[in-house]
């Protein structure tokens, strides 16, 4: 489904991603693990053309995508959600899904505003699809709530929700489980799952490194901008140039997550 090979992003002396290849299969949750700095966000940002590649390609079913614009990309059909929670927190939560939708709409501008059939009836549409994903992401019941009420956690499932709208085929997800106690993760993970059953291809960016090893089917390693490995989970944990990357950083939380598996 997507094939990356040889792709680099500079800015200026610093080498954020360095000759990085990958690919995932369709159906798959695929783990991207690394210290900080390691340049797993960079790697999201070429993926959704919010930067351009200086070197390498990237195809998304057969398409180059490599500097393509972002929206054209959501278009094709991969969707994401960020590290720090972008909501409108003072709207509501079924708005804020609906935001997702986005750019899918066929109906201008003009029809919207001057409240044509049309526009009236794809707004529906999009209120029915948003409430669809909202049960899906266990959030029905709470659509009228204002985004910014609720708890962390499910901020982030609006996130998700969001994300998903669109019926992407692929979704990013950067750090989804950050700043969640155990609980709230384990249900991330059920969450993921579910996401994958219904159709849609997952990558994740994750520091939770024993969480990631029972969810994903395959995991890529980076450090310092270049991938050290990428396997199965089981081969990962067990890869001599793995615990290296995490045992020589001073991040000792890091080191003591990776070795606690
Ligand atoms: N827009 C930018 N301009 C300059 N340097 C950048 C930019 N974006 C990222 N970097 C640098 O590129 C490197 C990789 O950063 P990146 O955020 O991709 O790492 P990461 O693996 O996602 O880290 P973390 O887990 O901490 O989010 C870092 O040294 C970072 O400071």
């Amino acid at each position: 489904m997507l094939k990356i090979e040889g792709i680099s992003k500079r800015f200026g002396g610093l080498v954020a991603v360095n000759q990085v290849s990958l690919a995932v299969k369709e159906g798959e949750i695929f783990g991207l693990i690394g210290p900080n700095g390691a340049g797993k966000t960079t790697f999201f940002n070429m993926l959704t053309g919010i930067y351009k590649p200086n070197e390498g390609t990237i195809v998304f079913e057969q398409q180059q995508v490599q500097g393509v614009k972002p929206f054209r990309i959501a278009k094709l059909g991969i969707s994401r959600t960020f590290q720090n929670i972008r909501l409108l927190k003072d709207e509501s939560v079924l708005e804020n899904v609906m935001v997702g939708m986005f750019g899918k709409t066929h109906t201008g501008l003009w029809s919207a505003i001057l409240g044509l059939g049309s526009a009236k009836k794809e707004e529906e549409l999009v209120k029915e699809e948003s409430r669809k994903i909202l049960e899906l992401v266990g959030l029905a019941g709470l659509e009228d709530e204002l985004a910014g009420s609720l708890s962390y956690g499910n901020q982030r499932r609006v996130e998700i929700a969001r994300a998903l709208v669109s019926k992407p085929k692929l979704l990013l997800l950067d750090e989804p489980t950050a700043g969640m106690n155990a609980d709230e993760t384990n249900e991330i993970g059920e969450l993921i799952r579910k996401i994958r059953k219904n159709g849609t291809t997952v990558i994740l960016i994750e520091h939770n490194v024993g969480w990631v090893m029972g969810l994903c089917d395959r995991i890529a390693v980076f450090d310092h901008g270049e991938k050290i490995a990428d396997d199965e989970p089981e081969k990962i944990i067990a890869n001599p140039a793995v615990i290296e990357a995490y045992i020589g950083k001073e991040d000792t939380e890091e080191v003591n997550k990776f070795a606690a598996n």
